[in-house]
């Protein structure tokens, strides 16, 4: 571990050289002299007074250095039968004039815009477009619905929207622009334009304030690169708290290129002309880091893949995509390859492809569950790689730095703190756990370049749900342990926060959704463990006095009630009516314990429960409705 040792121990006794060094490795229009600062939160602020521009270090400087004819974008799409190739003088030529077009719509510098996108090369074309003139992206996930699209609107007040007339989910396309119409309705924010892609799948009718992607780009001029601050934002990306209002997490500029070119050698071990593969959504944080950014300022080939992990066609998609392009390294969420284990247990397809190309698979986005870690590595001749990020870090925090010092691999664990994190495990007074003992997973700041910088205009919910747990530490929200080796272990959320597919979902705002129901007079939200999505939700209900409702219809009812509010991609489907849920004196729903039983964990009856004999009501529910391992469950 020697070379990791020296590399992490320099990136947190001296941060400021360290980060000062790999700054220099980003061709900035004013480089940074000012290295490390503090706000006046005592919250890190990197390269204050560099400037630069990210579409600019991920573009146009690559062309610049001779790469204009390599490929910059596969697209591959296999539910609309197309393929296709950008190189980075095209990608770029796009982008500037799509950068024109949105400037002919009023979008300037520090301007919002907001991205509502199926996996289609313009995606990215719109968030480079934004970095281009300094404004700043929000993408919202496709499977999102419109009340979710309209808080995000609302909160982010962009002066553009930016949408496709649809996306296809498999066999099933979905129109987008009656999604965006609803949302903006609901929204008290009106953005001046909305610019609309049109698919052959199916066109849209555009309205008043409607513009045709393809007629704008046509015609606009092409704009250069605005010289933006380091600590300017590059987006806001939303993601689930405890409650139904989500958080825009803000990622600077500098400091987000410098993190993402850093982790791009040491954690994947990638150099300039590689393909990198990263099979997740513009929507999500993987997204933005490792299938638009990260490879582009790396100089690599990024694959834009408009598919699933089965279905499109069958379980080998993965695996063609690998040969075909050539991958190098690959990156997806465990539950894509449970989801493929189902359908081909045996690894059949693997034959079907040469992946002699692959290095390495990294997997993130939630916990890697040990059978199919061990799937994986039984069947391929490469690394299989756990690790270990969150949107609020944007970038990997403990990994197997392959471009650094590969290590061997333990199952369940991320491996090591990537250098620039200095994480701990805390008890609950703050004190440093041994090794093994479980805790809440934190960082000590300073932060490393790259991690959110705040709260979209929330300071406040910034310091309450990061800094103020533990004074001097970021709250990952995580709880885990470290074991004797500094091997990282991250065992789920402490909060209400939940992991559906990779996706991190909120039951509090579920509960939200499902309380506002008139028959419900209250109700909790579980998120209890699930062979292929890894948890999905599930909802505990007690009906209003008198009302008599129909078990299965107020389930259907339910059900539909938060895919029209969320989205289908809160996978609820599941409602139980209780007479009473298990509550402490002071009223507070002891979801822990509602969890444990429903995934037959064995449970204790804390204390300061208020009425024992209602925990009945919910065991008779979960074990006629079959629901996790409730059956199995026991009391200590
Ligand atoms: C490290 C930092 C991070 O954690 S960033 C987050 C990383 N997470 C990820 O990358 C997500 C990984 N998960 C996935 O890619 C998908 O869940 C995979 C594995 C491909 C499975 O997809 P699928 O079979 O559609 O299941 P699902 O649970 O995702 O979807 C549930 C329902 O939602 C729908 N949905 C999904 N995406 C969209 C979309 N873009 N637009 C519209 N609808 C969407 C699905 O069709 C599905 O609908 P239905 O319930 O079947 O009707």
């Amino acid at each position: 571990m020697q070379r990791y040792q020296d590399e992490f121990r320099r990136s947190i006794d001296d941060p400021e050289a360290f980060w000062a060094e790999q700054a220099a490795r980003l061709p900035w229009f004013s480089p940074p002299q000012a290295i490390l600062r503090y706000d006046d939160q005592g919250h890190a602020r990197w390269y204050e007074d560099g400037e630069l521009n990210l579409c600019h270090a991920a573009l146009d400087h690559h062309v610049e250095q001779g790469r204009g004819e390599q490929a910059a974008i596969y697209w591959d799409s296999p539910v609309t039968g197309h393929k296709r190739t950008l190189t980075y003088r095209q990608l770029q030529d796009r982008v500037a004039r799509f950068a024109g077009a949105l400037r002919g719509q009023g979008v300037e510098y520090g301007d919002r815009v907001v991205i509502y996108m199926p996996m289609v090369p313009e995606a990215l074309v719109a968030m480079l477009a934004c970095a281009r003139l300094g404004a700043v992206h929000s993408v919202v996930f496709g499977g999102f619905a419109p009340h979710e699209l309209a808080v995000r609107i609302e909160d982010a007040e962009p002066q553009v929207v930016v949408t496709a007339s649809c996306g296809i989910e498999v066999d099933r396309v979905v129109p987008y622009k009656p999604i965006v119409d609803e949302a903006l309705a609901r929204s008290a924010h009106k953005p001046t334009a909305c610019v609309l892609l049109q698919r052959e799948l199916h066109v849209a009718e555009l309205g008043d304030g409607d513009h045709d992607w393809e007629m704008l780009e046509a015609v606009a001029e092409p704009a250069a690169c605005v010289p933006v601050k380091a600590t300017d934002p590059l987006y806001i990306l939303y993601t689930s708290g405890t409650t139904g209002r989500p958080k825009g997490v803000v990622r600077d500029t500098g400091g987000y290129g410098v993190a993402l070119h850093y982790s791009m050698e040491r954690v994947y071990n990638m150099a300039p002309g590689e393909v990198f593969f990263s099979a997740s959504d513009v929507g999500w944080v993987v997204g933005h880091s490792y299938i638009v950014y990260a490879p582009l300022l790396r100089g690599c080939t990024t694959v834009v893949y408009e598919g699933k992990p089965v279905r499109t066609p069958d379980a080998g998609a993965f695996w063609r995509l690998i040969a075909e392009y050539r991958v190098k390294s690959f990156f997806t969420a465990p539950t894509a390859f449970r989801a493929i284990k189902k359908e081909d247990p045996e690894g059949k397809w693997l034959a079907h492809h040469d992946l002699s190309c692959l290095e390495s698979l990294f997997l993130a986005g939630e916990r890697l569950d040990p059978p199919t870690f061990y799937w994986l590595q039984e069947r391929l001749d490469v690394p299989v790689i756990d690790h270990w990020w969150q949107t609020e870090t944007g970038w990997p925090v403990a990994a197997n730095l392959l471009g650094l010092e590969p290590m061997p691999v333990k199952a369940g664990s991320a491996t090591v703190p990537v250098p620039g994190f200095d994480v701990q495990v805390l008890d609950h007074e703050g004190r440093r756990t041994m090794a093994q003992e479980q805790g809440a997973v934190v960082i000590k700041e300073p932060m490393p370049p790259g991690c959110l910088s705040g709260i979209w205009r929330d300071a406040g919910r910034f310091r309450s749900a990061y800094m103020a747990a533990f004074p001097g530490y970021y709250l990952t929200g995580d709880g885990g342990y470290v074991d004797e080796d500094g091997y990282v272990f991250i065992m789920g959320r402490t909060d209400d926060v939940i992991n559906v597919a990779g996706h991190r979902l909120s039951t509090g705002e579920m509960e939200e959704v499902v309380g506002g129901h008139s028959a419900v007079a209250e109700c909790a939200v579980i998120g209890i463990q699930d062979a292929l999505k890894g948890q999905v939700p599930v909802g505990l209900v007690i009906l209003k006095d008198g009302v008599t409702a129909d078990e299965t219809s107020l389930e259907a009812e339910l059900i539909e009630r938060v895919r029209e509010w969320i989205g289908p991609v809160a996978c609820f489907r599941q409602v139980l009516v209780v007479d009473r849920l298990p509550k402490t004196r002071s009223g507070k729903i002891l979801r822990k314990l509602l969890r444990n039983i429903a995934d037959g964990q064995a449970y204790g009856v804390p204390s300061t429960i208020d009425d024992p004999a209602g925990l009945d009501s919910v065991l008779d529910a979960m074990r006629q409705h079959d629901v996790g391992d409730s059956a199995r469950a026991r009391m200590e």
